[in-house]
């Protein structure tokens, strides 16, 4: 028997022999590679951290101290640790556990990430809240990695913390790569730390922490030795760990990158399974990518940001091709849409690429240094609709109706790759307002997607198909499953389908045309309902008093969970099945 399967809770853990350890940090990694190669799942950042997790739990007498873990997706081992290992195998799953911390999950989980470089603020306020209590001798720690730390978010809370006598304990989990490999003068600075060719005193000694480090992340004799001395110690901490992403998986820490979550692979050779080779449709993520390229030839005025996802986004085939032209800030939303405010100020055209859900974090931003002043930033925003396994905190379900209400901004949704081409084509042509593009996970609809270059008329839908009854207007790649379901249909003819690509500003040429000639209207997005596209239709067939029934289909009031997209839009009854049932019923 392993000694993992002894282990249910931290308790267990720490009636083991420290000299044990080891042998346990060994099966907790095998048994991490073994579920995530047939389950997929994040795999590098989880691996990386195996001997920290048992040595945190280990000296720490969680759950009564805090544990904080920064994203969340390198807490596979603590999940596991803290009794769920035999649930483990539903990691990420529709109706298994979240492939991020969550405080409903576990008494183990003392605060739900998924986005970046929260951790620091959460566990102060918990140690404050601790010392306004009187509670002294609880400790709270927070584990972060050297890419959030990077983030603005972060240091807002080093700062604070360093002026507090709070019992907060960072670990600074440096393994020099985020999803992609680290970038900025901190990284810089980090790797002198290590080297030892930093000059003139501690960065974070100057910001009033005690700092110890750096140390080996993956010698848990010293980790144990040095979390032992922390635990002691009181007011604001720092600890820099040096580890290995991927650790102990020789391809995983080979292509870190590629391993950071590499769906399914090979748990001996940790090869990667290859998909059937069939040729599949792009992902609009690369279709952006390499339509950017084509125009940055072109137009040198062009060019690309991300805030640290530039394999994400794809934008690292810019920087492959025009590398003076393409910039990897960081994990720095907010830096990233003012400096592309900035650029575009000076008439250069960016292209500010973020996930929707991330563009959350900018907001402000958005309003104040991009629309107000009216600056024609192109914002292109991935990851836009249901994402999947990532679940709530990375779906982006949100932006239509946090946008749709910034003046000046135009909002533009492809069907397809070809739309999506073609809207970047005209933005760059110049727009006289910025423009959001957002576009969802996954792959478009046609293989051969790189046809010639068509300009794009600002504020005008599609009609793609007459009806007689029921008109449907979708917005994006949605609009793909109503052609379908239109085949499908027992009244084909009865139904008309409304590309409307601009959620603003609107067609209202074509609303009026649709509202006169249908009875009914029906709306599809995959975004919420609240303030969102359908909304948007339905505020203006009320201004021009249309007499039509229309009907919202779109995201209700509530968090979606995890899961497939497909098991997800069932869940929200914006799937081909929900649909087609509605639409047949309008003609029993
Ligand atoms: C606000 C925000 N922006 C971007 C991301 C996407 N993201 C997830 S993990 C990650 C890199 C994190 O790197 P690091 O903190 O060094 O942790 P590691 O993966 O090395 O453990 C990024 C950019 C995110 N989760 N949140
Ligand atoms: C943890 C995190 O935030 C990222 O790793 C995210 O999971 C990336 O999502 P994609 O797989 O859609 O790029
Ligand atoms: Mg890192």
């Amino acid at each position: 028997m392993r000694l993992l399967d002894h282990i249910n809770s931290p308790k267990d853990l720490r009636a083991l022999n420290p000299r044990q350890l080891p042998l346990l940090a060994k099966e907790l990694r095998d048994f991490i590679i073994d579920i995530v190669a047939v389950k997929e799942g994040h795999l590098g950042a989880s691996l990386g951290v195996v001997e920290l997790t048992i040595a945190l739990h280990y000296i720490f007498d969680t759950p009564k101290d805090k544990l904080i873990w920064d994203v969340g997706h390198q807490a596979y081992g603590h999940k596991i640790l803290t009794g769920r290992k035999e649930i483990f195998d539903t990691n990420r799953q529709l109706g298994g556990i979240s492939g991020f911390p969550k405080r409903t999950e576990s008494a183990y989980d003392d605060f739900g990430t998924g986005h970046s470089s929260t951790s620091i603020s959460a566990i102060l306020g918990m140690a404050l809240a601790a010392k306004l209590r009187g509670q002294a001798n609880r400790n709270h720690i927070a584990v972060i990695g050297d890419a959030s730390i990077a983030s603005g978010m972060a240091f807002e809370g080093l700062n604070h913390a360093g002026v507090t006598d709070a019992n907060v304990l960072i670990i600074l989990n440096d393994n020099a790569i985020g999803i992609d490999p680290s970038v900025g003068a901190l990284k810089k600075y980090l790797t002198n730390v290590k080297l030892g060719t930093a000059k003139d005193g501690n960065l974070f000694e100057c910001l009033n922490f005690k700092y110890n480090g750096p140390v080996d992340g993956h010698d848990l004799t010293a980790l144990l030795h040095e979390l032992e001395l922390l635990k002691d110690v009181a007011g604001p901490k720092l600890l820099h760990v040096i580890t290995t992403k991927g650790k102990g998986l020789t391809k995983a820490e080979e292509n870190q990158v590629a391993y950071h979550a590499p769906g399914k692979f090979d748990r001996i050779t940790g090869n990667l399974i290859s998909k059937p080779d069939v040729k599949l449709p792009p992902k609009y993520q690369d279709v952006f990518g390499h339509t950017l390229v084509e125009l940055a030839i072109s137009n040198e005025k062009i060019v690309g940001i991300t805030p640290a996802m530039p394999t994400g986004s794809s934008l690292k085939y810019l920087m492959e091709s025009v590398p003076d032209r393409a910039f990897d800030v960081g994990i720095a939303e907010q830096h990233a849409v003012t400096m592309a405010a900035g650029m575009a100020a000076e008439g250069l055209v960016p292209f500010c690429a973020i996930y929707s859900t991330f563009l959350q974090r900018a907001y402000d931003q958005v309003i104040h240094d991009v629309a107000l002043q009216n600056l024609p930033v192109i914002f292109c925003l991935d990851r836009a609709g249901l994402v999947g396994q990532d679940g709530p905190s990375h779906h982006g379900v949100f932006d239509i109706t946090y946008l749709r209400c910034i003046p000046n901004l135009i909002i533009f949704a492809p069907m397809n790759e070809m739309e999506l081409r073609n809207i970047m084509h005209t933005a760059q042509l110049g727009l006289p307002h910025p423009i959001v593009i957002r576009y969802p996970r996954g792959r478009g609809t046609t293989v051969a997607w790189k046809a010639p270059f068509e300009k794009i008329s600002i504020g005008i839908g599609q009609e793609l198909k007459i009806g007689t009854k029921v008109a449907v207007l979708s917005i994006g790649h949605i609009g793909n499953m109503v052609v379908q379901l239109i085949e499908e249909l027992d009244r084909p003819d009865a139904i008309g389908h409304y590309n409307m690509r601009f959620i603003k500003p609107l067609d209202t040429q074509l609303l009026r045309t649709i509202f006169q000639t249908y009875e009914y209207i029906i709306t599809l997005e995959d975004g919420c309902k609240a303030g969102g596209f359908g909304s948007a239709i339905l505020e203006y067939a009320n201004q021009v008093q249309a007499k039509c029934k229309i009907e919202i289909f779109g995201i209700e009031d509530q968090f979606i969970p995890h899961g497939t997209i497909e098991e997800l839009q069932v869940l929200a009854n914006i799937d081909l099945k929900t649909l087609k049932k509605h639409l047949n019923n309008l003609f029993p």
